[in-house]
């Protein structure tokens, strides 16, 4: 089995990205996935976040207020550093389940789609770290035209928040440039795809 740690900011392009390899037969871990499931009603992660952070970041029917939440930890270092304790264990232990659960099935190649997979230390457990980079200009374009809901300085927050591109392409074994259109990327993808599955035979 191969696992692919695929890595870069927030919206440069990973669940793009993972979205091509699933199509090639991947499996596919996302972060992002387990991290909201998580947060859901009556979970362990769930109860810590409003003993810490209060009622004020719940709906009525008990879910939580991701937008609101999202509000205040990207604008308060402090904040955030107090959700990623409660949160990051269990995403850690969650994608390692989902890694032995995936070996036992035999998969082929598998892909961990993480933010935040050099911060986690993930990195060490994968054969390849892919690394999709992206210009900041067009990062900032493409975050504010996905998550029509953010100020510009709230997705300015959201990208400072991250470990910067260039800190990142130190761990990178394969980088995909995604500042250009889909076919740039797509093209990219299935060069590195084909070197992959080449190199295990
Ligand atoms: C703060 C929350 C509630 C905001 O929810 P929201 O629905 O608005 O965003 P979503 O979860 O879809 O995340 C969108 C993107 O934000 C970035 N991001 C999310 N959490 C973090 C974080 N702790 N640090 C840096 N960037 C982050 C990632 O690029 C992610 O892909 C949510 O992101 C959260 O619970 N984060 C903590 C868990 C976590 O670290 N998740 C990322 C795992 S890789
Ligand atoms: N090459 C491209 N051209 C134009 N739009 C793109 C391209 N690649 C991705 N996008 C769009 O940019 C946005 C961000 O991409 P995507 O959601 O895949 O990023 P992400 O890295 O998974 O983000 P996050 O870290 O928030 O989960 C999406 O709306 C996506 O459709």
């Amino acid at each position: 089995m191969k696992v692919i740690g695929l890595t870069g900011g927030i919206a440069s392009g990973k669940s793009t990205v993972s979205g091509i390899l699933r199509e090639k037969g991947a499996y596919i871990i996302d972060a992002d996935e387990i991290s909201k499931a998580l947060v859901e009603p009556g979970k362990p992660a769930y109860l810590e976040i409003v003993k810490h952070f209060g009622q004020e970041i719940l709906n009525e029917d008990g879910s939580l207020r991701r937008k609101k939440l999202g509000r205040i930890v990207f604008a308060d270092k402090e904040k955030l550093a107090l959700l990623n304790k409660i949160t990051h264990p269990k995403i850690i232990e969650e994608i390692k389940r989902r890694l032995e659960e995936a070996a036992n099935r035999n998969e082929n190649v598998v892909v961990i789609d993480a933010a935040l997979l050099i911060e986690l230390g993930l990195y060490k457990m994968v054969d390849e770290v892919w690394l999709v980079t992206i210009d900041e200009k067009t990062q900032l374009e493409r975050l504010l035209k996905r998550d029509s809901f953010l100020e510009e300085k709230e997705a300015k927050d959201r990208i400072r928040a991250q470990m910067p591109q260039e800190e990142k392409v130190k761990y990178a074994t394969r980088i995909i440039n995604n500042s250009g259109d889909f076919s740039q990327l797509l093209k990219q993808v299935e060069d590195y795809w084909r070197e992959l599955v080449e190199s295990k035979n």
